[in-house]
């Protein structure tokens, strides 16, 4: 049985790494479907879907478990993105998503959707760790430690300190 869990991952972090060990737990593959794959370069979303591929890839080689992590462009359609989604991944029974609209598309498609446990979302959380990568605060202790590489491979702190505020 395979699992989908869904988000932009900008970047993965260990909120997560802890999702997916859990969905580990109930599945045998896990499917990381990595939305909004065009957007990059914005403080938003700063890094590409290459380099999120590669956090994911690195983050979770050494789990026993095969983790597919797929690009999956953002489509102006919200009616038919779950086929979108499923013509881009293996085949999956369950897709594990607290947000609402994911919730709502995969419902409607009469799939089985399972709410994530959040982990100190105060701390791991994708906007917390990029204020603290502008503003000089610590962020390598909310990634592991392989995220932390790729992100200095890409000199990802200073393309972000580089972006345009207006951007976000
Ligand atoms: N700390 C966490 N614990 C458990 N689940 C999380 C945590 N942070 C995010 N998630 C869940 O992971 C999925 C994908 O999250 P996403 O890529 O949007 O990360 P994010 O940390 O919420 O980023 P951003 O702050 O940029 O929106 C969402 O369903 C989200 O609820
Ligand atoms: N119509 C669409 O393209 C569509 C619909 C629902 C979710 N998504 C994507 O799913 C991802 C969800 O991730 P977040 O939880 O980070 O918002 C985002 O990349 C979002 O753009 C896209």
């Amino acid at each position: 049985m395979r699992g989908l869990y869904v988000g932009r991952f900008q970047p993965f972090h260990k909120g997560h790494e802890r999702v997916v060990d859990d969905i580990m737990d109930d599945v045998d593959e896990v499917v990381v479907a990595v939305g909004s794959a065009q957007k990059s370069h914005t403080l938003r979303n700063p890094f590409t879907a290459g380099e999120r591929v590669s956090m994911i890839t690195k983050a979770l080689e050494d789990r026993d478990e095969t983790v597919y992590a797929i690009p999956v462009e953002d489509l102006n359609r919200n009616a038919v993105w779950t086929t979108h989604v499923r013509s881009m991944c293996p085949p999956f029974e369950t897709v594990y998503s607290n947000n609402p609209l994911i919730v709502r598309l995969f419902e409607e498609d009469d799939v089985e959707v399972r709410e994530c446990v959040l982990f100190e979302r105060d701390r791991f959380s994708g906007r917390v760790i990029r204020e603290r990568m502008r503003d000089g605060g610590d962020w390598r202790a909310l990634v592991p430690d392989e995220v932390e590489k790729v992100v200095d491979e890409v000199d990802g702190v200073r393309r972000l300190r580089d972006l345009d505020a207006d951007d976000y």
